[in-house]
């Protein structure tokens, strides 16, 4: 039996030769192996998109909060609002760079993944590093001058994945 169009598998992706290391500044985090050419697809990583009111009653109050991304929908009016999503596979595990992202995404708002690439080439050794945008909650292991956000407003959930 064939698949409809809007129903074709959609192929995973994940380079080889990547390791989680757990003890470095920044907690765990991705690393290269060996060398990765820009442009080289990371991993294809499906998301769960929260609802807007599960978030705010449930996921908020939990560790899975440090975990969650912008994702934008539309409400049952048509207007667009944030939601958040979980995403599975590295894109949870990748750590935040300011300066020297070595990784981006592009998001799949229809069949609900993100595809992260390697933005140059990255070198064996290398940790892999996404941004999360300008607001942090956390202090910057990159960054030792800059001070820590600790009043709790900026929340991590508010990574501008997009
Ligand atoms: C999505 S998780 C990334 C994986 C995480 N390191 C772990 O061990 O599960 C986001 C968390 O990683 C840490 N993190 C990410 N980027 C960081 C950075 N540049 N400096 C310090 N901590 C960072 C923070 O604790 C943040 O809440």
């Amino acid at each position: 039996m064939g698949l409809a169009s809007d129903q074709q598998p959609i192929p995973l992706q994940r380079c080889p030769g990547l390791v989680v290391v757990s003890d470095t500044p920044k907690g765990r985090g991705i690393f290269a192996t060996k060398d990765i050419p820009a442009k080289t697809i990371i991993d294809v990583c499906p998301v769960l998109v929260l609802g807007l009111d599960e978030n705010v009653k449930h996921i908020e109050h939990t560790s899975l909060y440090h975990y969650t991304y912008n994702w934008p929908i539309r409400d049952g009016n048509g207007d667009r609002k944030v939601a958040q999503a979980v995403v599975f596979g590295l894109g949870s595990m990748f750590n935040h760079s300011t300066q020297d992202q070595n990784v981006g995404w592009t998001r799949d708002d229809t069949r609900l993944l993100v595809t992260y690439r390697a933005l140059r080439d990255i070198p064996a050794g290398e940790e892999l590093c996404i941004s999360y945008g300008g607001r942090l909650t956390f202090k910057d292991a990159d960054r030792s001058d800059l001070p820590s956000d600790e009043d709790g407003i900026e929340q991590m959930n508010q990574i501008q994945l997009g």
